[in-house]
């Protein structure tokens, strides 16, 4: 069913015939269309519009309070609506409003106080996840209270039409909504402008501290945002039932528009939200009037809104400012053969124990269990939060299915071919997540599910009319692997494809794949950095993912004999990450967890021998998930292996070490000799002009030293050398060629590599996968062979010198997080060193170090130009180390140039000293010179 366009189908029955009735008119074709025709149809969008603005607004309250993007904006509406679907009649209407609003927002309110508080610390998927959870349980909730069944509400506002003009007369009711909520969005705009709340909102986001000073705690501007934001959800949701009907799954999912025009504001400006949500009302009502083919193409209106934005607003790699998200922790990718086995034998010995409503569940697990692996890939492992991976699975055995009914292609070549024709599907989707990332990606992917459901999925004219698609008896290899016929055969097949791509899922994560995927969700920038393709990994997660949940899909409709794909309801996309959540996101145990706590799976089935809570399953699924979230993000299987490895620490164990042999003598390595020069590079953002006209040389094996106080442009001069900010002039040449126009990726992969003010290291992999990832080749074809066989891990040459030239062989297997801060300095410098570079920019390498670790750092310095033959060009703020440690130091100021010249000479240069201490001298002050301007 699609929700948008079942929601305007009743909106523009309840306001009245449209002029000319779409089913007349030939598939796909506009005609007859009157310049009156588009007017009636936008005015008449104009009341969704309303709704969705108004809980956009509320949705950009809460984000500004708190930080959160809140999914169960719908959900809330859903609390107003049901409240004044019940009072409404048996006491006055105004009653019926009001209590309405206020239980909406005593549940914002209760959200803040027992779950986002607490969640605080956690990361947005966490809490992105805890607000979907929400979603589950509140729609639960009014499945169990209400049923399922659509009702009909009476509205308050105003009946009666309006004439627009001779020939265009609509129903009011739309209109007093749009008019509603362009009053409140002024209001908004107002009091958060120029309240001394509003201002206290605003300092939530910018600093806490200043908030202090407002006399505010984060908790109480977070506790009130959540009032008013869930608040208003509520109204929306009394006005926009009377219009649409009352259905939960309907109007949970308005939260879609709603969040498409809160991106369109940038969760900051209600102006802006409210013009996203009426055009997004607008382009709904016209779509769904002249589009008639495919029925339900207007629920890819806010999906193509949402394309829009990313695209115009996205950046291919997040701004220096953007701190990744903390993700759930990473499992190994290390499997036992003996123990698949062993789990293998007893599920297929059970299922000839007990009897079909075991297979059955071992199936419905099964099948699960691979959309569960899919997500631990694009998620887990990749970092890309994906809604849309049961929409996958419903594209997979969509395609499966019908090239059996239709084309008569057998089982199993159906199902394989449905994995090869999603994988691209799934490319597709990575085409949001390549300018967007965390929430954004979230809407995106939840978005374009509902577009898949909607659109294809729901189409009964390709999914075999209202029987369903009728599927011929299953054979593999001669054998009658047919549900029906033998359920326990059936359900031993899908065992072991789940545990032939649990193989998969483990050869990835341990190959060079998988240290490409983590370091692209660590950090994209610093991944970038090192000459991975960002894009390449994310086009390739959200691909395997596809294919293994199309896998999961094939396997599901093959089950029986008839298929209705209507059962793909966008929601479940929420109950499957919420399932994965449970069992452990980057897990592949997790996975598969997952897989085992669906509705009819393993864990409801043993349960049920017990208790029917069938109906109750997914209700108590959203409470543990919210529990579970703020004790232990991590999921159960991170629990199960906490414990294991507390067990393990009583018996005898072999200590691992690291794959670089020990060295007794440093290995030489000499780099290809290139030169960097940068003649007059000119950057700006927006009207600030950070780099003004600048010039440098970095020669083979030379060292030079970039100088400035604070702000003068230095970190900019390396971001605009590697590729992550865009010149706006100057020219930028590598060994003699020019590279300005060269991604970040290509640069590196020449020679021109940097290191991070900030380290940037990958903290989901040890020190060893560390410098892996930096020195591995950039092969494409290892993310085809690791699939089947990871490649054996090896370091290379200039990454075995660089291991010994740092002295890290003892900290190889450990965690960047469990290293001193000098060691984690030296790490970030040896995973640049160990890609061999040419030239290596260092963006304050000494920084935070003590005296004797900046002396050691010097002596390291030297030898990487000497006996590797780097240029090196050193950014440092002190000054002492630079003079040590470089042959040539270029200083600048405010963007510009001001000297260039051997150390000495720039230490005692008049304008050097100006620019640093405003006249005093420097030479003074050769210790740390840390120049606050
Ligand atoms: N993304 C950005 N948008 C707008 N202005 C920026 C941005 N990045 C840097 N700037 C501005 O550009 C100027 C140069 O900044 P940059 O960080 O390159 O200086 P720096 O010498 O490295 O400073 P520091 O020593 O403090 O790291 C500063 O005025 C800074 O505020």
């Amino acid at each position: 069913m699609s929700i948008e366009s079942d929601l305007l189908d009743k909106h523009q029955a309840s306001m009245g015939p449209p002029a000319s009735s779409a089913e007349h008119r030939p598939a796909g074709v506009i005609k007859g269309a009157t310049l009156n025709d588009f007017l009636k149809f936008a005015l008449l969008g104009l009341g969704s519009g309303g709704a969705y603005a108004l809980l956009a607004s509320g949705a950009v309250v809460i984000y500004r309070g708190s930080g959160v993007v809140n999914f169960a904006q719908g959900s809330f509406a859903l609390v107003g609506a049901y409240t004044y679907y019940e009072l409404h009649g048996r006491t006055a209407t105004w009653v019926a409003v009001a209590a309405a609003v206020v239980l909406a927002a005593v549940f914002g309110l209760a959200t803040q106080e027992l779950i986002m508080w607490r969640m605080r610390a956690s990361s947005p998927l966490a809490r992105i996840v805890a607000t979907l959870a929400i979603v589950v349980v509140i729609s639960q909730i009014a499945v169990l209270r209400f049923g399922d069944t659509l009702r009909f509400v009476d509205g308050f506002l105003p009946n009666g039409s309006v004439q627009v003009n001779s020939a265009v007369i609509i129903p009011a009711g739309g209109l007093w909504l749009f008019g509603i909520a362009a009053v409140l969005t002024v209001g908004l705009w107002a009091f958060y402008r120029y309240s001394k709340f509003g201002l206290a909102t605003s300092a939530v986001a910018e600093n806490q501290e200043a908030l202090a000073c407002l006399g505010r705690s984060p908790r109480s501007v977070a506790r009130i945002n959540w009032t008013i934001g869930a608040g208003l959800a509520g109204l929306a949701g009394v006005l926009l039932v009377p219009i649409t009907g009352l259905d939960q799954a309907v109007v949970a999912l308005v939260i879609i528009p709603a969040l498409s025009a809160a991106l369109v504001g940038g969760f900051v400006s209600f102006p802006l939200t409210l013009l996203g949500a009426a055009v997004i009302g607008i382009l709904e009502s016209e779509t769904t009037h002249w589009i008639t083919s495919p029925p339900g193409l207007n629920v890819a209106v806010p999906f193509a809104v949402i394309l829009f934005i990313l695209l115009v607003r996205g950046k291919a790699l997040p701004l220096r400012s953007f701190r990744a998200d903390r993700l759930p922790s990473v499992g190994s990718g290390r499997i036992s053969p003996t123990w698949v086995m062993v789990g293998l034998v007893v599920t297929v010995g059970s299922l000839y124990l007990f009897d079909n409503t075991w297979s059955q569940a071992v199936t419905a697990s099964a099948t699960a269990a691979l959309i569960g692996l899919s997500l631990v890939v694009v998620t887990g492992y990749a970092g890309q939060i994906s809604l849309a991976q049961y929409a996958f699975a419903g594209i997979g055995g969509f395609i499966a299915s019908r090239l059996t009914a239709a084309a008569g292609v057998p089982f199993p070549w159906s199902i394989v071919l449905g994995v090869l024709a999603t994988v691209p599907v799934g490319m597709i989707f990575a085409l949001p997540a390549v300018r967007a990332r965390g929430v954004n990606l979230a809407v995106a992917t939840l978005g374009g599910a509902v577009v898949i459901e909607s659109v294809v999925l729901s189409n009964t004219d390709w999914t075999g009319g209202v029987q369903g698609t009728q599927l011929p008896s299953r054979v593999l290899f001669g054998l009658d692997v047919d549900y029906i016929d033998d359920p326990p055969r059936y359900a031993a097949l899908c065992a072991v494809v789940v545990c032939l791509a649990a193989l998969v899922v483990a050869n990835v994560r341990r190959g060079q794949s998988g240290r490409r995927l983590l370091a692209v969700r660590d950090n994209e920038r610093a991944a970038a950095s090192l000459g991975i393709s960002v894009v390449g990994a994310k086009t390739y997660a959200f691909g395997i993912g596809a294919g293994l949940a199309a896998l999961g899909g094939g396997l599901a409709a093959f089950q029986f004999s008839s298929v209705d794909f209507t059962t793909y309801a966008p929601l479940t996309d929420v109950n499957f990450l919420m399932y994965a959540v449970i069992g452990g996101l980057a897990y592949n145990l997790g996975g598969i967890t997952a897989g085992f706590l669906v509705l009819g799976g393993l864990v409801q089935v043993i349960i049920g021998y017990f208790v029917d809570i069938t109906h109750t399953w997914d209700l108590i699924l959203g409470i543990l998930l919210l529990i579970q979230l703020t004790f232990t993000p991590d999921g159960i299987v991170r629990h199960q292996i906490d414990v294991i490895t507390k067990v393990r620490r009583f018996l005898p164990r072999r200590r691992r070490t690291g794959l670089a042999p020990p060295l007794a003598t440093i290995p030489s390595y000499r780099t290809k000799p290139k030169m960097l020069e940068l003649r007059d590079v000119t950057v700006r953002y927006g009207g600030t002009t950070a780099l003004d006209s600048v010039s440098l040389t970095v020669r083979p094996g030379e060292v030079v030293g970039l100088i400035g106080p604070n702000g003068a442009g230095k970190t900019t001069l390396i971001d605009a050398a590697t590729g992550f900010v865009r010149p706006a002039g100057g020219r930028i040449l590598f060994d003699g060629k020019p590279v300005d126009g060269l991604s970040v990726q290509q640069r590196a992969k020449l020679g021109l590599i940097r290191s991070w003010q900030s380290l940037e290291l990958f903290e989901d992999m040890n020190v060893e996968e560390n410098l892996l990832t930096a020195s591995e080749s950039r092969s494409m074809s290892v993310y085809l062979s690791d699939l089947v066989r990871p490649r054996r891990r090896a370091h290379t040459k200039a990454g075995l010198a660089a291991i010994a030239q740092f002295s890290l062989d003892d900290s190889l297997t450990r965690q960047p997080t469990d290293l001193p801060y000098a060691v984690r300095r030296l790490v970030g410098i040896a995973r640049s060193v160990a890609m061999a570079p040419s030239v290596l920019l260092l963006d304050e390498p000494a920084a935070g170090l003590d005296d004797k670790s900046t002396g050691e750092l010097v002596t390291l310095i030297r030898q990487l130009a000497a006996d590797w033959g780097m240029g090196i060009l050193l950014v440092e703020h002190d000054v002492s180390m630079v003079m040590r440690a470089c042959d040539t130091v270029v200083a600048i100021d405010f963007g510009r140039h001001i000297v260039t010249g051997p150390p000495e000479d720039v230490r005692s240069d008049p304008r050097v000293i100006e620019a640093y201490l405003g006249g005093h001298d420097l030479v003074e002050d050769v210790g740390t010179v840390r120049a606050e301007r």
